[in-house]
């Protein structure tokens, strides 16, 4: 898919999320809005032309599966109703590759924003590590894009913008001499950012509102999903 007319959009802005996740917070001002055990939410006030677009960067890590295994599930169409609970339709309207789709997602109504749909292209791939400790590194970009069969249609609801990025980190602890690596030797670190343009003018303190209750439930609520269908199968690594 490298001769895609979308590859170097998706190259250049895979790279520039990578960077972006393995800054960590960088000396940005972050305000810590949600902590929950391992999992930390930041996120920073940023409106473009009155339109909130609060960048959030989360930090999570989870034992018992590995980079790979979370950024699978998090790419493939086929779980998506099973832990992204804000559907209402998701559809994949392009195959560009093996580990580039390209998705049409109708979210659920947010009283009292208008509906809203993102069009975006989802690219999988595997990172060199970049750090002594770490087995690999995995990472899903999701981006909006345009696409001439599937314009917004702005009576029935709203098209967002989004880029979202889900680094992932696999460290595998030494197991006993001699036995086999097991599922406890293994822990995922995750960073999860998200930029999204509501593309619609909604009430800061709507989004906020949303953004604040919906991400932490989110993030616990997929993480959870792939340890529960990952613990009795094979760790792919
Ligand atoms: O990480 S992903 O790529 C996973 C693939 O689905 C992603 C994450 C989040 C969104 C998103 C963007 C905007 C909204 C708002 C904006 C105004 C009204 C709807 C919402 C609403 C549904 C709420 C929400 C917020 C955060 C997390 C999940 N649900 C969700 C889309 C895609």
């Amino acid at each position: 898919a490298e001769y895609h007319r979308l590859w170097p959009e998706i190259e250049r802005v895979t790279k520039e999320q990578i960077k972006y996740a393995q800054m960590g917070l960088g000396n940005d001002a972050w305000h810590l809005f949600a902590e929950e055990g391992e999992m930390k939410m930041y996120r920073r006030e940023e409106e473009v032309n009155g339109l909130v677009v609060d960048p959030l960067k989360a930090c999570h890590v989870v034992k018992g599966v590995t980079a790979h295994e979370m950024c699978h599930y998090f790419f493939s169409p086929q779980y998506r109703y099973d832990w992204e609970t804000t559907l209402e339709h998701m559809t994949v309207v392009e195959n560009i590759s093996d580990d580039t789709l390209i998705f049409l997602q109708l979210h659920k109504r947010i009283w009292p924003a208008t509906q809203r749909d993102a069009l975006f292209w989802s690219h999988i791939r595997q990172v060199p590590p970049n750090e002594p400790g770490v087995r690999d590194i995995w990472i899903v970009v999701n981006n909006s894009t345009e696409l001439p069969k599937h314009p917004p249609d702005n009576k029935k609801c709203i098209r967002l913008f989004l880029t979202v990025c889900l680094l992932c980190q696999t460290i595998v602890s030494s197991p006993k001499e001699g036995a086999s690596i097991t599922r406890d030797n293994l822990t995922c670190k995750i960073t999860y950012c998200s930029v999204v343009n509501p593309g619609g003018w909604a009430p800061a303190s709507v989004l906020r509102a949303v953004y604040k209750r919906e991400y932490p439930k989110f993030l616990k609520r997929f993480t959870a999903y792939v340890i529960d269908q990952c613990k009795n199968k094979p760790i792919m690594f």
